[in-house]
């Protein structure tokens, strides 16, 4: 305008980039049709789907939501694959290995070792329906909208499943429950499982073999990787999946100063004072619990308010909200539990990992209490790292170390990569430390899987995800809810047998499966066959897809063994000759890893 006026019309030159660098190349390989060379956080979103195994919890305990009939709603299946995995639940849990311990929660049973079990069916509460969060980001609110959307008609399809089961009296319940049970025997009609020798790995039959055809990789199970307990959430990840980063760059949050001055004054107990108060709200919620079984009404009595404050009480009394940088938050995970994102610490400039749970969206609601207590109360160089625990609304942010290098998973699931014996061995030696440390506290982990092993940017690796914990005491040694990843779990913890800590040991054995062979056994069946597979079957086969020195078929051979007692225990794996050989002390071959 200037230049026209003064008879001017030079156009401006606008210089090409200054002190350009090229970081990142990503490709995408048609052939195996993977994307390749991706930073860290796209590869956790691009395969989100695809390399997510959705855990359970016994179904007989998830919260109810909408319907206090309901015993059968699984994290993230659909309501037929609910009711098949239900049947592994002997129809509830209830009378099996004490009633009261079947109703607990690992939170609450956490402070249960000094409780007599209850005989009590208790109830828990609905869900109440809560407005929508009032200060969150916009992409937040967002995702929130789309995830109630989903998470609605998801309640419906198990709705409609729940109604046509019996009304909740305990006695019509145990009627069912005996029902289901006889169901189950009958639909399981395949023979007992046979005995197996002692810590004996099966080496590869030379064909033929049921378990082997279970474990190879078939072309479909490669092209379709699919997590069938997720299927009825899929929609939310896909989303995802078309999106990888969703970098909030819009500024539509604003921290309202009305908003902030509407919220309630907490009452203040310093989280780090207080290492077992979770335990001692676990144990006051019990018996709140226990007061409500008192009466069929009063045992839904337990309110989302009353939780959330219980929760409240945990946490650290603060608005995280205040000090993280509310405009960087970036997507970098998602489990089926939570969204997890990062963004920076103001007071520190360093870069957290924030995991947001809804609280509405729990199935064992409880077991956010494992979210806030384990990371705190169990420091160990082999454990992620937890800043603090917040509640946001109705959220409950934990805020962590953030791993750059995310999850083992994004590493085996890549073909291009197949892990050697060192860098096996490696990853294997900081998780058992953590399982030896987390174990001699008599705390079973239950959802040990590639997705909760992460990697710092030094290659080091780290245990992670611990919503699924319960904790073992002399008081209460053993525990019997069906709580895991299907293709993860422990024989013994399907079989519904009381099991500890070694059922751990299992997963781990799965785990280094999956480090072989890009998948653990039985990963192209669905869920239940698998796990009758597991349950029924001797330990299952492995693929080898590359031959293995005798130190890690051992190593296997003792982390698989079916019968517990038989098995290893982490401390023993430890000083196990495969890890004498193998582990390398620098990680240096495990930062080969990140670099592809
Ligand atoms: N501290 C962290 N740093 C970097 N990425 C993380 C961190 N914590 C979690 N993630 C990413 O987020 C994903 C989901 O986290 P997490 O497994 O804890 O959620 P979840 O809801 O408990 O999952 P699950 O379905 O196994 O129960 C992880 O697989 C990982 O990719």
């Amino acid at each position: 305008m200037l230049g026209k006026k003064f008879g001017q019309s030079k156009k401006p030159v606008i210089s090409g980039p200054i002190g350009f660098e090229h970081r990142v190349h990503t490709k995408f390989d048609a052939e195996t049709q993977q994307f390749l060379d991706l930073p860290a956080q796209w590869v956790a979103l691009v395969n989100n789907e695809s390399n997510r195994r959705a855990p359970i919890v016994d179904p007989s305990r998830v919260t109810d939501v909408e319907a206090a009939k309901s015993k059968m709603i699984i994290r993230g299946s659909t309501s037929a694959q609910s009711r098949d995995v239900a049947d592994f639940a002997g129809g509830g849990g209830i009378g099996q290995g004490g009633a009261g311990q079947a109703r607990l929660s690992v939170a609450l049973s956490n402070a249960y070792h000094h409780q007599q079990p209850r005989e009590t069916l208790v109830e828990e509460s609905r869900f109440q329906q809560q407005p929508p969060a009032k200060a969150a980001p916009q992409f937040l609110m967002q995702q929130r909208q789309l995830q109630n959307h989903q998470f609605n008609q998801q309640q419906q399809q198990q709705q409609q499943f729940v109604d046509q089961r019996p009304p909740p009296s305990y006695q019509i319940y145990q009627q069912q429950r005996t029902m289901d049970q006889q169901q189950q025997s009958r639909a399981l009609s395949e023979s007992q499982p046979p005995s197996s020798p002692p810590g004996q790995w099966n080496q590869p039959a030379s064909s033929g073999s049921a378990s082997l055809a279970a474990s190879s990789v078939t072309a479909a199970s490669v092209a379709n990787r699919n997590r069938p307990l997720r299927q009825s959430t899929a929609s939310t990840s896909d989303s995802n999946r078309h999106q990888p980063v969703r970098a909030v760059s819009s500024p539509a949050y604003r921290l309202s100063q009305q908003q902030m001055q509407m919220q309630q004054p907490h009452q203040f107990i310093p989280q780090q004072q207080q290492p077992s108060l979770a335990m001692d709200l676990a144990a006051r919620l019990e018996q709140q619990l226990n007061a409500a079984a008192a009466s069929a009404q009063a045992a839904r009595s337990l309110t989302h308010e009353q939780f959330r404050s219980a929760l409240e009480r945990v946490v650290v009394p603060e608005d995280p909200r205040l000090f993280l940088d509310m405009q960087g938050f970036v997507k970098i995970g998602e489990g089926s539990t939570s969204q997890v994102l990062l963004t920076r610490d103001r007071r520190t400039s360093r870069q957290v990992a924030v995991k947001m749970m809804d609280l509405r969206k729990q199935q064992r609601r409880e077991l956010l209490f494992n979210e806030v207590v384990i990371m705190r109360d169990y420091p160990h160089p082999c454990i992620v790292e937890m800043y603090g625990s917040y509640l946001v609304d109705d959220e409950l942010w934990v805020l962590m170390e953030y791993m750059p290098g995310g999850a083992l998973t994004d590493i085996v699931t890549n073909k291009n990569i197949r892990l050697d014996d060192c860098q096996i061995a490696t990853i294997c030696q900081p998780v058992l430390q953590a399982l030896s440390f987390l174990h001699s506290n008599g705390v079973i982990h239950r959802d040990i899987k590639s997705d909760s092993i992460l990697f710092c940017r030094t290659g080091h690796v780290k245990l992670s995800d611990f919503g699924f914990c319960a904790q073992v005491s002399p008081e209460l040694p053993r525990r019997k809810s069906l709580v895991g990843t299907p293709y993860w779990m422990a024989p013994e913890l399907i079989a519904r047998s009381p099991y500890g800590t070694e059922v751990d040991v299992w997963s781990l054995g799965v785990m280094i499966v999956e480090m072989i062979d890009g998948e653990p056994p039985y990963f192209n069946e669905a869920p239940v066959q698998a796990m009758r597979r597991i349950r029924d079957q001797q330990a299952p086969r492995l693929q080898f897809s590359r031959p293995v020195p005798p130190e890690l078929a051992d190593f296997l051979g003792r982390t698989m063994a079916r019968d517990p007692k038989q098995r290893a225990t982490a401390d023993e794996l430890l000083r196990h000759p495969f890890i004498a050989r193998f582990a390398s002390p620098d990680v240096g071959c495990l930062l080969q890893l990140l670099s592809r």
